[in-house]
């Protein structure tokens, strides 16, 4: 264990970092299987992550005065609702530390005034930074409170670009409400460039700001390798992507299946996931922005013989559930984040358990990634 700021208690939210890497994972183990109740014998090694610099997405507040801005995080009521800056937080690659540890003092010389929520006066309120890891680039976001500084951002961002050329994606966010979630609607790019580009097992995936993306890159690839892998040993030909993001797990399936079609609600990761089926030059790939539960009622006919889902963590819920049932794929592959409905949804399913393994995902919590084969009952 070594950040500095966990062992202060000026930050807590690795609430596992004084527990030795390899006990935080015999612990989830055993928490796991116990919850989920699937049997000793199914599960494969949990799949390890570096337990520091393996995050590729910061979210930091921006605190303090225009003329010393802090990013960072807001400390409790108990110690003052003090700055407390995190630029160096030990969860991000040096690279990434370095840019953030240089965003203060832009800040500071482009006059942005950071937000103050107590007065209700300032406008940048948070940074958002995602690195590829393949490319050693950057996409630079920042939540402002309006319109009003867009002007000076622009006309300062030529320097920040100077400095940090690896930057390839900007824009700002507007989150007009008060205390409200972390970011607006309204996205106003700043660059030409809208997309960041990242690589997994020489799949090549985009992302956008508003995207989803998978926050630990090491074993995102191994989550995408190992579906791809128990996918193509069910020979299945025509596979459905559901709550497919960017594409990941499509894409993945794409090289060895017939078919494949992504269903996702978010219109502007649909776009990274054609964008990557372009790349890749292949055909055999649709991907559609939809409510995956509302897409798997309008199919008749040609059903498929493998559905992947990666619900967010409130799970498939009882509709899909039993939409599943109905449709009755020979094979479904679960990731989940969340082994608790995960649990339930499987619970609902006529499937029993082939094969599970966990990925750690989110080091230094208590939080996991679980992938589940499953495969109809009978069969
Ligand atoms: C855990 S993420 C997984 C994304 C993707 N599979 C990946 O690996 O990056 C869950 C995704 O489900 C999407 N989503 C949420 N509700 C949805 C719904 N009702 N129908 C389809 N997609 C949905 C979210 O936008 C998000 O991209």
């Amino acid at each position: 264990m070594s950040c500095p700021y966990f062992e202060q208690s000026l930050c807590r939210s690795c609430a596992l970092l004084d527990i030795p890497y390899q006990q935080q994972i015999a612990d989830k183990t055993a928490a796991l299987q116990q919850l989920t109740g699937i049997e000793a014998s199914r599960w494969l090694p949990p799949c390890i992550s570096q337990s520091l610099g393996f995050r590729n997405k910061a979210k930091m507040v921006v605190l303090g005065v225009a003329q010393a801005p802090v990013v960072g995080i807001e400390l409790s009521a108990e110690q003052g609702f003090s700055a407390q800056p995190l630029t160096d937080c030990p969860l991000y690659p040096a690279n990434m530390q370095a840019l953030l540890g240089d965003l203060p003092e832009w800040i500071r010389s482009s006059g942005l005034p950071p937000y103050n929520r107590h007065k209700r006066r300032g406008e940048l309120k948070y940074i958002l930074l995602s690195h590829s890891r393949r490319y050693d680039q950057f996409m630079l976001r920042l939540v402002l409170g309006s319109d009003k500084c867009i002007e000076r951002i622009r006309q300062n961002l030529s320097r920040l670009l100077q400095q940090h050329p690896e930057i390839q994606v900007v824009s700002v966010n507007i989150q007009p409400v008060h205390m409200a979630r972390l970011e607006g609607d309204e996205e106003i790019f700043l660059t030409d460039n809208q997309l960041l580009e990242e690589e997994f097992n020489g799949i090549p995936l985009f992302q956008r700001p508003k995207s989803f993306f998978q926050t630990n890159p090491d074993v995102a690839e191994q989550l995408y390798g190992t579906a791809a892998r128990w996918a193509q040993a069910t020979g299945a030909h025509h596979i459905w992507d559901l709550f497919c993001g960017t594409g990941g797990f499509a894409l993945h399936c794409a090289p060895f299946a017939e078919r494949v079609t992504g269903i996702e609600i978010e219109p502007e990761a649909i776009a990274c996931a054609r964008q990557s089926a372009a790349r890749m030059g292949i055909n055999n790939l649709e991907f559609d922005a939809l409510d995956s539960a509302a897409f798997s009622q309008q199919q008749q006919g040609s059903a498929p013989d493998l559905v992947i889902v990666n619900p967010p963590r409130r799970g498939l819920g009882t509709e899909l559930v039993e939409r599943l049932n109905q449709i009755a794929p020979r094979h479904i592959i679960y990731s989940s984040c969340n082994p608790e409905t995960l649990t339930r949804d499987i619970a609902g399913l006529n499937y029993e358990v082939v094969q599970a393994q966990w990925f750690d995902m989110f080091p230094n919590t208590d939080h996991m990634e679980v992938l589940v084969e499953l495969r109809r009952t009978g069969v």
